[in-house]
Order: C-alpha cells, then sequence, then structure tokens
C-alpha cells in the first residue's frame, strides 16, 4: 500500500518511523510519504492561510498550496466529463464534520492500493479543494468522533495505525486480529497473564483449566457482559431495534 499524508506539521509523523509501521515501511509493505504542505507555497513566508470570506474567527487554508500538493501525489487528471475515478487514490480529509472512522472502516482502507490523507489546519481547508477533487478521484471526509482536534495529523495517525496493522504482514500472528474488540461486533474479553496471583488478585480459574471449550465459552461470556455494560449500542438487538424505529 501506498500513502502520501500532506501536513504543515511533518515531523508530527516521525513516530510512524518506529514499531509495527516502521518496520513495514522498511520492509516495502507499506510505502508512506510525508510532504511538507509549505513546500508548495511561492511566498517568503511560505503562506498557507488567510482570512475567511463571509468574516469570522480564524485562519482557512489557501486552495493554491493544496492543489499543487495533491496534484504532485494523484495521478494526472483524465478527462474531466469522465467524472471522479473509481479506481484511483482515495484521498481522505480528516473532518469532525465527517463519516464516524470505525473498525469497518479500517478493514474497507486496508484493501485500497493508494491514501492520501490531507491534515487540514485553522479553520479548515478551503472548500473548492474538496470539490475539485471529488471531481477527480475518490474524497472522504472522515471524523474519529464526536469532538474537535486542532488539526487533522492526530486523526491521521489513528487511521493509519488501524489501517495499518489490518495490511497482511504487518503483525507478525495474524490470529491476534481475530478476536479483538469490534471484529465480531463486540468488546475483547479481558487478558491476564503470569503471574497466577498478583496482589491478592487470581487469574480466572477457568483459564488455567486446559479445557478449551470451557475457555471459549467464558471468553464470549466476558465479551457479552462488557459490551453490554460499556457498549450496549453494539449489542445485535440494539441494532434490530433501530433499524425497526428508522422504518417508523
Ligand atoms: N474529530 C475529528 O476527527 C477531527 C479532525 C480534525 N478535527 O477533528
Amino acid at each position: 500500500m501506498r500513502i502520501d499524508i500532506i501536513t504543515i506539521f511533518p515531523a508530527f509523523f516521525d513516530a510512524l518511523d518506529i514499531s509495527l509501521l516502521g518496520k513495514a515501511r522498511q520492509t516495502g509493505l507499506i510505502d508512506l510519504q510525508v510532504h511538507d504542505l509549505r513546500d508548495h507555497t511561492h511566498d517568503r513566508h511560505r503562506t498557507v492561510d488567510d482570512t475567511p470570506y463571509g468574516g469570522g474567527a480564524g485562519m482557512v487554508m489557501k486552495p493554491e498550496p493544496w492543489g499543487d500538493a495533491l496534484d504532485a501525489v494523484l495521478p494526472q487528471a483524465t478527462d474531466a466529463a469522465a467524472g471522479p475515478a473509481v479506481d484511483g487514490p482515495l484521498v481522505i480529509f480528516p473532518s469532525p464534520a465527517g463519516v464516524r472512522f470505525d473498525q469497518a472502516m479500517a478493514r474497507e482502507l486496508a484493501a485500497e492500493e493508494h491514501l492520501v490523507f490531507g491534515c487540514g489546519r485553522y479553520e479548515g481547508i478551503d472548500q473548492r479543494v474538496v470539490d475539485h477533487y471529488a471531481a477527480r478521484t475518490r474524497v472522504r471526509l472522515v471524523s474519529l468522533g464526536d469532538y474537535v482536534l486542532n488539526g487533522g495529523e492526530v486523526a491521521v495517525m489513528a487511521m493509519i495505525e488501524a489501517v495499518g496493522r489490518l495490511i497482511p504482514g504487518v503483525v507478525g500472528n495474524p490470529e491476534s486480529l481475530v478476536e479483538e474488540s469490534h471484529e465480531n461486533g463486540l468488546l475483547e474479553y479481558p487478558s491476564y497473564t503470569k503471574p497466577a496471583s498478583w496482589r491478592d488478585l487470581e487469574v480466572p480459574p477457568v483459564l488455567l483449566s486446559g479445557n478449551h471449550g470451557a475457555i471459549a465459552a467464558w471468553r464470549h461470556d466476558q465479551q457479552l457482559e462488557r459490551t453490554r455494560r460499556v457498549r450496549p449500542d453494539l449489542l445485535p438487538e440494539a441494532n434490530a431495534e433501530n433499524t425497526h424505529s428508522t422504518r417508523g
């Protein structure tokens, strides 16, 4: 997979040189490039923002640097009349106004060949950038959750971590990806390791029993209990009820 990140804070992504993602970059599993938006400015101050039309607080990111930066990482525009390329790169702009990122989207993105992440700052990027590229390739605004960050960089780090670990070969043991929270729609069960007793707290005896059937059943029960307690909205019956209510 190829990943391009456009940002005014390239150093933010130095952490992608370490751990599993760093190894995936070294082995060529992931070709990840970070681009400084200011390299696509042409004035002495390397200006990337200006005051908003219509007034209001804050600054808006100018379209010209974004146009130059995105043109540099996207395939040359084909016939505009043909509409957005369905097999081209997917351009993602993190935004609180975007669709919610979740494990299903992480799996979807892990199947892409080329992702381009545009990190907005200030009050955001001039809307014409989104509109222009949506006519040329697939563009998606994606939100980590219902809160506001100072920019897209933290959201991109989280998405790249969630997506990168699903790419075959990145995580040593693919089995470890199976019984995780949200993989089967439930939260994961609690985990324990040696010692069997720690500060008068014991490992659940079933886990020491060697009875694999009983262990599997206990773990599933734990998933259900934890999901009911922490995230009842994830339970199938909650979704079935919602489906019914949305039909009116
Ligand atoms: N909630 C978000 O994903 C976000 C991205 C940028 N600011 O907030």
